[in-house]
């Protein structure tokens, strides 16, 4: 058996310097609990995609919040407004991690468990939340609406440089202040009607987002597990649009996912319980590579978006094959999108091991 280890070489892909070239991307953020999962924890995660390094007007996030609670909304909302200081910044500095969490947390030795995600849920533990309590305590948050607002809207292809501007908190002349698209989700929850918690978050999302952007490919996270790395998303694209650099590109469209290993913050420094988990993510996923494939792990997944269609995708072009066939024409002048859909439609059907 070989281990099968590749490493992405965005150097050695065209494509991935050239911002018009590179595919679009919708990311998913699941949180469900904001007892457990503390919204600004979420807010931190949000703003850690918005400022990846990654063409602003080809990502959109998409936040999935399955408890439909103000609180949650609200911390979204901020992280939109703060993401217009943000994201500038750590463009113009080159800053990472881009969580402001984990960034103004470096070099303090561990985050603390309990840190500032704990104390910002708590500041909010007045009467919106014990209201929310009530409500779940009811089931409220297994009965509710649905909810589809754009936070932030569609950025234009071109750069937008910031002004010189003395009055402004940070100077972003000569700056790009675009920013990536933010909706957010709440799917609704009819009482009665199995919601499948994350799958069924996940699902909602899928549907939501083909209509909304409709990205070719999809990078899921958990509401705690950030971008750790601005350059993250192009080494992914990576392995989709070339195999890692090496391959050819018909491999690399036989790729349906690439899953990111996990690293975590506030391990002990010795990790006696083994929290980092290094067998796994960085001996046992790596030598599945070369079997079928890694396991998927939940979270930190960047997936083909036709790969997870159990049926034919949603479309937002009229049907021109029904067209043609309605006139009495072969359907030779299908365009160049809807060629390579069906393509990779039969790869994924016909691809197993690579
Ligand atoms: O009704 C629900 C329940 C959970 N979630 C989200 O699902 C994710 C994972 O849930 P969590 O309670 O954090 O489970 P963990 O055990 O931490 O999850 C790990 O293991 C799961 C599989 O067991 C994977 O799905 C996760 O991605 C992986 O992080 C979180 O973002 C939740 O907000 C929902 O969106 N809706
Ligand atoms: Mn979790």
């Amino acid at each position: 058996m070989d281990v099968f280890v590749t490493t992405a070489d965005p150097d050695g892909i065209v494509a991935l310097d050239d911002d018009a070239l590179l595919p679009a991307m919708d990311v998913f953020v699941t949180t469900a609990d904001p007892d457990k999962e503390p919204p600004l924890a979420t807010a931190n995660t949000v703003l850690s995609i918005l400022a990846a390094g990654y063409p602003a007007g080809k990502v959109t996030c998409y936040v999935s919040d399955d408890a439909s609670t103000e609180v949650t909304r609200n911390a979204v909302v901020e992280a939109a407004r703060f993401a217009a200081l943000w994201v500038p910044f750590c463009r113009k500095h080159g800053v990472e991690p881009r969580n402001p969490e984990a960034y103004f947390n470096a070099g303090e030795g561990e985050l603390q468990a309990d840190g500032m995600a704990g104390a910002g849920a708590r500041q909010e533990a007045g009467a919106p939340r014990a209201a929310d309590a009530r409500r779940r305590r009811r089931g409220a948050a297994d009965d509710h609406a649905g909810v589809v607002q754009v936070l932030i809207d569609s950025a234009g292809s071109a750069p937008q440089l910031g002004v010189a501007d003395g009055s402004k908190l940070i100077d972003v002349a000569s700056v790009d202040v675009r920013l990536p698209a933010l909706v957010y989700v709440c799917r609704e929850k009819p009482r009665g009607h199995a919601h499948h918690r994350k799958a069924g978050a996940m699902n909602a999302l899928l549907r939501a987002s083909a209509v909304l952007s409709n990205a070719p490919f999809i990078l899921n996270l958990d509401c705690d597990h950030y971008v750790n790395n601005s350059q993250a998303l192009r080494a992914g694209i990576c392995f989709m649009i070339e195999c890692g650099g090496g391959g050819a590109a018909e491999d690399a469209r036989a790729v349906a996912f690439v899953q990111f290993p996990q690293r975590f913050d506030g391990v002990d420094p010795g990790d006696r319980y083994a929290n980092h988990n290094r067998v796994f993510f960085d001996c046992t996923e790596l030598a599945l590579d070369g079997l079928q494939g890694p396991i998927y792990v939940g979270t930190g997944c960047l997936f083909r978006r036709v790969a997870l269609y159990g049926v034919d995708p949603p479309r937002w072009r009229p049907r021109r094959e029904l067209w043609f066939a309605f006139i009495g024409l072969s359907p030779v002048g299908l365009g160049e999108d809807e060629r390579l859909w069906s393509r990779m439609k039969q790869m994924v059907i016909l691809s197993g091991p690579r």
